[in-house]
């Protein structure tokens, strides 16, 4: 099949996403282009959808997109799709103070793909999950959440973490993984 495009205007997803594609037994070579694409509001997968529709009819062509949530069980899954704004208000302190008050710091980060063959065409979705706690900063702030997410059984930060241990375990792995076998199906 030709060489995918993958529409992000976020350079530390797309390098994750080259890293963990180049990393497979059999690599995937995608394309990248940069759009900033309006997301609505709804469910995660709702959000993925819209997305990848409209950067299938931008680009007139085939594409994946990939939304990323961060999901407090303390606040039954939000902030969700909409930790980006979160983030960018309230900084990683927020985050933690936000769940003060609450027994359970425990969270999960939910990638989710979406492939859309081309205009008119329905999206399909590819989630990966990955459990952990909301923690005080630690390890270099490069990406987004990362100094304040500590998946579990780890004891490190994604921050911490090498780049290849990061990889193995993400939320984004774990749905690259399942886009891998769809794209070797068809
Ligand atoms: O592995 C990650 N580790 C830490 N932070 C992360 C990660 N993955 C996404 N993030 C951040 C980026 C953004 O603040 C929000 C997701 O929002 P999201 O709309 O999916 O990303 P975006 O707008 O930056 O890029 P895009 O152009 O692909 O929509 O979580
Ligand atoms: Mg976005």
């Amino acid at each position: 099949m030709s060489k995918l495009t993958f529409v992000t205007g976020n350079a530390n997803k797309l390098k994750e996403v080259k890293e963990i594609l180049s990393a497979g037994a059999t690599p995937i070579d995608i394309d990248s282009k940069s759009l900033d694409i309006d997301e609505i509001q709804g469910s995660t997968q709702e959000v993925a959808i819209a997305k990848c529709k409209r950067a299938a009819e931008l680009l007139n062509g085939p594409c994946i997109t990939e939304d990323t949530a961060l999901c407090f069980e303390a606040l039954d899954g939000l902030p969700g799709p909409y930790i980006k704004y979160f983030l960018e208000k309230v900084g990683h302190k927020g985050l933690n103070d936000m769940l003060v008050g609450f027994e359970t710091k425990n969270a999960w980060a939910l990638c989710t793909f979406a492939y859309c063959a081309g205009p008119g065409h329905e999206p399909i979705l590819f989630e990966g999950r990955t459990d952990g706690s909301i923690v005080p900063a630690r390890g270099p702030a490069k990406f987004g959440w990362d100094p304040a997410f500590e998946p579990s059984g780890t004891g490190l930060t994604y921050a911490e973490m090498p780049a290849e241990q990061k990889n193995k375990l993400s939320h984004r792995y774990k749905a690259l993984e399942k886009l891998r076998v769809y794209l070797q199906s068809v």
